[in-house]
């Protein structure tokens, strides 16, 4: 029986919005007052947010090159991609978009077959539109490099997906007389990503007839050179575990791995290229040299990622869309200050009555809901869990140091759809994790995240927000704040209210 410790009846949370002195109860789902004052956002500077390193903007040009492309296509039809592949992709869109959970309206009303979802029309996202038309477009045969950037939760994963698919299905035989060899390959930093990445690509790959692989830490070698000698389109990996292919005895050198992938994508490439990453996803870029296409692809740009791919790519084609660093509208925002009574400065208080808020608040009817709460240091994660605990809530917390496959497991919690509630007790499924679960993962039908510390910088702040609110479904993201706080985050609602840029 989940029972909560109540503080007081009712939340009363700082209020970013509405007429002054209303606290607004968490029922409210008001949408974001954004929409009159965003046309005008783009004329302030990008809002610094937090002392480090800022986020850094593609030029002007690319981006607005990108806008007259985005505005005229609204039908994948009308983009450069073999039917088979439109197909597919289109399908696979169909059956695992976020946007199924808005479908779910009621536990009973699961969508059943084919037939109801084809009241879901799928259209390209703009990112997705741009990167297409721009790469698919692009018949150089020389060494092309691409950026794509664009806001959470806003397709790009088939945004490269869709032009490395055409470009296997269109390539031309190859005269060596063997097929053995990989053609490309998915560098992601997480292995949940890898697992997400590898399941959308094997959707769709036995209808393309494609050989596609994932290597991670659960994978067989054996398989792996079955399937090397038969040929691999697309091997879906981690830069560490790419790298540890060559010490096997049977791969003589890095060049046999190497030697015949042409596409390579770089996801979450901001990560795979700071200091933690970047020698090992060098040395292995570097060992391609047969690549006719490299993208790196993210929701955040900050200024060190664009400086060192500028310096070892000179010429560098970047797709970016224009609401790229700035919080999906659909998204609320909400300060919570922990200094005031009846939380006297203890967060944890405040995050206790902040979930005992979401779980009366009469949203989500006949699901159960999930949150995920966010902390700066893995340190803290058990700590936040167990204090949880005592307040009655279902919870769990990820950090690196789990096992994978444990971590998986609990992820698949709260990625997958939600699920219909049958107790009206266990209503409310909560994990506290960092920020190894903040990129890329596309938690399905996530309505809250709660920032119990405050990011240290804008990416951090975009990619922990941007679990929620995908697909412009909405969403709200919470943050805990101290007095102490209040200077870092001054402004930072009426920044994000207007739908402003952050820096
Ligand atoms: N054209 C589309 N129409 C509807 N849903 C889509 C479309 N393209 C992708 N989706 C769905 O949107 C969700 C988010 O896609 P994806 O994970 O690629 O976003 P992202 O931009 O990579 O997010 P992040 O920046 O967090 O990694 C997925 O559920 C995906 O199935």
């Amino acid at each position: 029986m989940q029972k909560f410790v109540r503080y007081y009846a009712r939340p009363r949370f700082l209020r970013h919005s509405g007429p002054k002195g209303r606290g607004p109860s968490l029922n409210k789902s008001s949408t974001n007052s954004s929409t009159s004052s965003s046309s005008n956002a783009d004329a302030y500077p990008p809002y610094k947010f937090g002392p480090y390193p800022s986020l850094n903007l593609p030029d002007e040009k690319s981006r607005n090159g990108v806008n007259n492309l985005i505005d005229k296509i609204t039908d994948f039809n009308e983009l450069k991609i073999v039917p088979q592949l439109r197909d597919a992709l289109i399908n696979e869109i169909k059956y695992n978009t976020v946007l199924r959970s808005q479908n779910y309206v009621s536990p009973t009303k699961k969508i059943k077959s084919t037939n109801e979802l084809n009241g879901l029309i799928i259209r390209p996202t703009p990112v997705q539109t741009a990167a297409i038309k721009i790469i698919n477009g692009n018949k150089s045969e020389f060494f092309n490099v691409y950026t794509i950037a664009a806001e959470t939760g806003s397709g790009k994963t088939w945004a490269y997906l869709a032009p490395l698919l055409q470009s296997l299905l269109t390539a031309e035989p190859s005269n060596s007389g063997s097929n053995a060899g990989i053609k490309s390959v998915i560098l992601l930093p997480t292995h949940e990503l890898v697992d997400q990445v590898f399941n959308t690509v094997s959707n769709v790959a036995p209808s393309l007839n494609l050989n596609i692989i994932k290597w991670d830490t659960d994978s067989n070698y054996k398989n792996f050179i079955e399937l090397f000698k038969k040929g691999i389109d697309i091997m879906v990996t981690t830069p560490g575990k790419l790298s540890s292919l060559s010490k096997y005895p049977s791969i003589s050198s890095p060049r046999m791995i190497f030697s015949k992938i042409s596409f390579t994508v770089v996801d979450e490439a901001d990560t795979l290229m700071d200091p933690s990453f970047i020698d090992e996803t060098y040395h292995i870029l570097k060992n391609m040299n047969n690549l006719s296409n490299l993208i790196f692809t993210s929701a955040t740009v900050p200024s060190k990622f664009n400086k060192t791919i500028s310096h070892i790519y000179p010429k560098i084609t970047s797709i970016s869309t224009p609401n790229l660093h700035k919080l999906p509208k659909s998204i609320e925002f909400r300060l919570i200050n922990a200094s005031v009574a009846p939380y006297k400065g203890s967060k944890i208080k405040a995050l206790a009555q902040a979930l005992y808020a979401i779980h009366c608040d009469g949203t989500e009817q006949g699901f159960i809901k999930r949150v995920v709460v966010f902390v700066n240091k893995k340190e803290d994660v058990n700590g936040v869990v167990e204090k949880l605990k005592t307040f009655g809530h279902n919870v769990k917390g990820i950090t690196s140091d789990d096992d994978v496959q444990i971590r998986k497991d609990i992820v698949n919690e709260f990625s997958s759809a939600p699920e219909p509630s049958t107790n009206d007790n266990n209503r409310l499924k909560v994990l506290v994790t960092t920020d190894l679960l903040s990129r890329g993962l596309n938690f399905n039908g996530i309505r809250n995240i709660i920032l119990l510390d405050v990011p240290s910088n804008s990416s951090d702040l975009v990619h922990r927000a941007g679990r929620t609110g995908r697909m412009n479904q909405s969403g709200r993201v919470f943050m805990i704040i101290n007095d102490s706080d209040k200077g870092h985050v001054k402004g930072l609602p009426k920044v994000l209210r207007n739908n402003r840029r952050l820096g």
